[in-house]
Order: structure tokens, then sequence, then C-alpha cells
């Protein structure tokens, strides 16, 4: 039987493991701290219940009134907890039930075929390894001489502890991280000043959807800076000083550090096992594979982007070709990128521009939230939907959306990409109406039967 030894408990580690289980393979998964990873214990999850509560309440707004006030950070910090749990003993179940060997302890190479196991009790053991898979994720990064402290200072790891709501946030980092944050933040009516490096916030986004974004968070009150590289920020006692790289200062309750984040090969001992590592993480090939044949990487050690879509790809994929099946290559795969803020921004494929950037003759269908029933419906009617199709043979290239629900439009839609769809499928689709499908419906009427 052949044998896997994965390192690293998060969500790829976790899907590596019930993959392999699933393929027949004998399984070790080595975590070094919680089984669920940073993810669950730290980042994804209590970002993603704070965002879930700012939600309900934004749901309920067309209908009342007054506005709801906001809940109670011990009733969202024990929901955080809880989530993690439940999260994190049913991938223990999980893992026990698909018969995968769970070792708590620190996994370091010794050589290429030998990991050194260093148990919190002290010990150490050896382990031969067949097949590796390093899932090992990522730390945030911070400025020199700018580490949260959990009071003031906060990142997202601190969130789970926050014991008093900001009376003014400064976010420094104008990417996912701070886009969600400040959302959230903003919508509990905290007033939240927003600070990025760069001339515009989430840059990854397609412009017109990042500005978009953006013009929603300035109508909410939130203050902006762009082009403000933050040089330090210190907990005055009373409250938190930004200093920009330009002099400026910016006064408040409290600072949020979210300026990135970086694979995290610390204890690895990486040389040792003759795998190589750039600044990004470590180099893979398309299937996961690193410079050493029977090492593989998956989810945030292989560098960014950063999600757990795309690291359970990977991990389904490195699993695959470790055990020798016949395995797509990742560029196959074509992962949502979502960013949970209100409203929603989520894309898939190529963008307008990137498809310019390659050359393509394309056509831009759109659509306006305002077009589909349901979004009267909920009551929320700003947004658009953007289809970037080949202008030659109408396959669809890539889709983008900004508004109430995006994720799930693009959802949908990048499963027309991956199925090779063009747009004579889209325009025969007929989704259940009224649903934010409508849109689709919307940017493709007239160009189909
Ligand atoms: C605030 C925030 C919100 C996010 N929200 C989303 C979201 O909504 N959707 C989304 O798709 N992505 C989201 N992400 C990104 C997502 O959290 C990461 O992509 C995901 O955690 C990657 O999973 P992973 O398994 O690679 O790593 P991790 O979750 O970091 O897990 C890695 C594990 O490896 C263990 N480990 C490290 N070194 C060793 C060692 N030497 N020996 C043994 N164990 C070791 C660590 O203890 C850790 O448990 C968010 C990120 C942040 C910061
Ligand atoms: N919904 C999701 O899938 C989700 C949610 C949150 C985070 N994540 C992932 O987690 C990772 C970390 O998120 P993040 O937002 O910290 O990183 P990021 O790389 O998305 O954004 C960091 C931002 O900080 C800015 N910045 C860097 N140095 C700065 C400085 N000195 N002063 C001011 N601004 C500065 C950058 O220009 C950038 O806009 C990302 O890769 C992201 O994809 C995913």
């Amino acid at each position: 039987m052949a044998q896997i030894v994965i390192i690293g408990g998060g969500p790829a580690g976790v899907t590596a493991a019930l993959e392999s289980a699933r393929l027949g393979a004998e399984v070790i998964l080595i975590e070094a701290a919680h089984l669920g990873g940073r993810a669950t214990w730290h980042s994804l999850v209590p970002s993603k219940v704070f965002l879930s509560a700012a939600e309900a309440l934004t749901a309920a707004h067309p209908w009342l009134e007054n506005p709801p006030s906001r809940p109670d950070l011990g009733t969202l910090r024990a929901r955080v907890r809880a989530q993690a749990e439940t999260q994190s003993q049913r991938q223990r179940r999980a893992l026990s039930q698909a018969g995968v060997r769970l070792i708590e302890a620190v996994a370091r190479f010794e050589d290429p075929r030998t990991l050194r196991l260093e148990f919190s009790t002290g010990h150490s053991e050896h382990l031969n390894v067949d097949r590796v898979i390093l899932a090992t994720g990522s730390e945030p990064i911070f400025l020199p001489g700018l580490k949260p402290d959990g009071q003031r200072l906060l990142a997202p790891r601190a969130m789970a502890n926050l014991s008093d709501w900001p009376e003014h946030l400064i976010m420094i980092g104008g990417g996912v991280t701070g886009s969600e944050y400040v959302s959230f933040f903003s919508q509990m009516g905290v007033p939240t000043t927003w600070v990025t490096d760069l001339p515009t916030f989430l840059p990854r986004a397609e412009p017109e959807i990042a500005a978009g974004l953006v013009a929603a968070m300035e109508a909410r009150g939130v203050n902006l800076y762009p082009n403000a590289p933050v040089a330090r920020a210190e907990n005055t006692g009373s409250g938190v000083r930004v200093t920009l790289q330009d002099g400026r200062t910016l006064e408040g309750s409290h600072a949020f550090i979210a300026i990135g984040r970086r694979a995290d090969t610390d204890r690895l001992n990486l040389d040792a096992a003759g795998v190589n590592v750039t600044r990004q993480g470590v180099v893979v090939d398309n299937y996961g594979r690193t410079s050493q044949p029977h090492i593989y990487a998956i989810g945030d050690v292989a560098g960014p982007p950063f999600t757990v879509n795309r690291a359970q790809a990977q991990a389904r994929l490195a699993v695959r070709h470790a055990l020798g099946l016949p395995t797509p290559p990742l560029e196959t795969i074509v992962p949502v990128e979502a960013v949970y803020s209100d409203p929603q921004v989520a894309q898939v494929g190529l963008s307008e521009a990137e498809a310019r950037h390659l050359g393509r003759t394309i056509q831009v269908l759109r659509a306006d939230w305002d077009q589909a029933l349901k979004a009267h419906l909920i009551g929320h009617t700003q947004g658009v939907l953007k289809l970037v199709v080949d202008a030659e043979n109408g396959r669809l290239l890539g889709a983008a959306a900004l508004g109430n629900h995006a994720v799930e439009v693009i959802n949908a839609l990048s499963l027309a990409l991956q199925a090779g769809a063009t747009l004579a499928h889209l325009a025969q689709w007929a989704p259940a109406y009224p649903t934010l499908g409508d849109l689709v419906r919307a940017a493709v009427d007239g160009y189909g039967v």
C-alpha cells in the first residue's frame, strides 16, 4: 500500500488526507497546533462569523424603520469559538472514519526521506517517508516593529479576542482582508479609516469592480487614504497613532494590520529536503510537485493566491499525481476569487483587462443588479455583472461581479467556464425565477436562441 505523509492540518492538508485515504493509500497527517489549521481557528472562520452576522443584520434593514443595534461582541466571540470547534471536530471525525493516522507534532526534515517529529512533551521521533505533501499554510506579514498586540493593534488572529468595539478603526492594507473587515466594521457603525500603499484598493479585482466597492464604502462614511504606505503604528495607551511614510499621522482607537501573508516554511528545514523555495513560497509544477519528485506542496505554502477552494483543488490533483493516477494539470482549474464584503466582489477566469492584454478579441456583456426582480425583493439593487466572451468563438472567458450575493452568481458561471460554455449555452440557460440567475439572462439576452 502506498504511504502518503501530509504536513499541516488546515483545509489543504485535511482535503489531501481524505482524498488519499479514499484512493486507498496509508495516510499520516501531522499537525503542529490545532486540526483545521489557521483557516479554522484564526482567519477564515472567525472572519466569516463576523461577516455572517453583518449580513444577517443588513438583510433585515429594508423592512425595519430603525436599524437593529449591533450584536454584543461576547456573543460573536462565543460563536467564533463554537464554529471553530465544530469545524475542527467534524474534520477529526472524518479523518478517523477514513482511517487517517493523525499525529500532533511539528514535522521537520532531516533529509529528503526522513522527518523528525517534535512533540509538545519535548520528545522526538523519526519517520521514514515515501511520498510527502507539504500543506503548512501561511503567516501574516507585519512591518518591522509593527506587531499586533491584540489590544489596540489588531490582526485577523486577534479578532477572536476583541473585547470592545473600536471607537475609530484604522485599517492598514487595501487587500482582501482589509476589504472584508472595513465592510464589517463600517456596517457595525464603527467610524473607519482605510489606508493602503497603492493608488487603488483591492488591486487584484477588475478596476471597475474595485471602484464600485470603494464607492460603497465611501457612501458608508469610510475615510480613504490611497497612495499612503504606512511606516509605523503604535499603541499610545489611550489609542493608536499610525505614521505614514510621507510623515502624516492618523489617530484612532484601534489599528488593524492586513498587509499580506507569506508561505510558512519556517519549521520544515526544506534545505535538508532539497526543496526549492522563493519569496512566493515553495516552487511547484502544474501538479503540485516540488524540486524533489516525491515531495508536493499545496495550499498557501505553495504561494498566492491564498484561497481554500484553490488549496483544495491543488490537494486533490497532487494526491492523484503522487499515486500515479491520471491527473489534469492545475491550470485547467478556474477557482473563483471571492470577497465577502457588502457588497460582495467575485471573479473567475480572465478579467476584461487581462483578456485585452492577451490580445484576445472580446465582447463584454453586462447587466446591472436592478435588472433582476430578486434584487428588488431583497432590497439590494446596486451592482454590476460583467461577462467576458471570446468574440471569435463565443466561449466564456471570465466573469466578474459586484453586488449582494455576487459570489453565488459567479459560482454558477465558474461551472459554465470550467465546462467550456459558449454564449449559445448561456443563452439557453433557464434559471429559477426570481433569482439572481436572472442577471446572467439579462446579460446574454439577444445573443442566442
Ligand atoms: C482573515 C482571512 C480570511 C480568509 N477568508 C477566506 C475565505 O473566506 N475563503 C477562502 O477561500 N480563503 C480565505 N482565506 C484564506 C485561507 O484562510 C487560506 O487560503 C487557508 O487557510 C489555506 O489553508 P492551508 O491548509 O494551506 O493552511 P493553514 O490554514 O494555514 O493550515 C496550515 C497548518 O499547518 C500547520 N503547520 C505549519 N508548519 C507545520 C509543521 N512544520 N509541522 C506540522 N504542522 C505544521 C499549522 O499549524 C496549520 O494548522 C482567508 C484568510 C484570511 C487571513
Ligand atoms: N475571501 C477570501 O478568499 C479571503 C479573505 C481574506 C484574505 N484572503 C487571503 O489572505 C491573504 C492575506 O490577505 P491580506 O488582505 O492581508 O493580503 P493582500 O495581499 O490581499 O493585501 C495586502 C494589501 O496591503 C497593502 N500594503 C502592503 N504594505 C503596505 C503598507 N506598508 N502600508 C499600507 N498598505 C500596505 C497592499 O498593497 C495590499 O493591498 C490574501 O492572499 C487573500 O487572498 C482571502
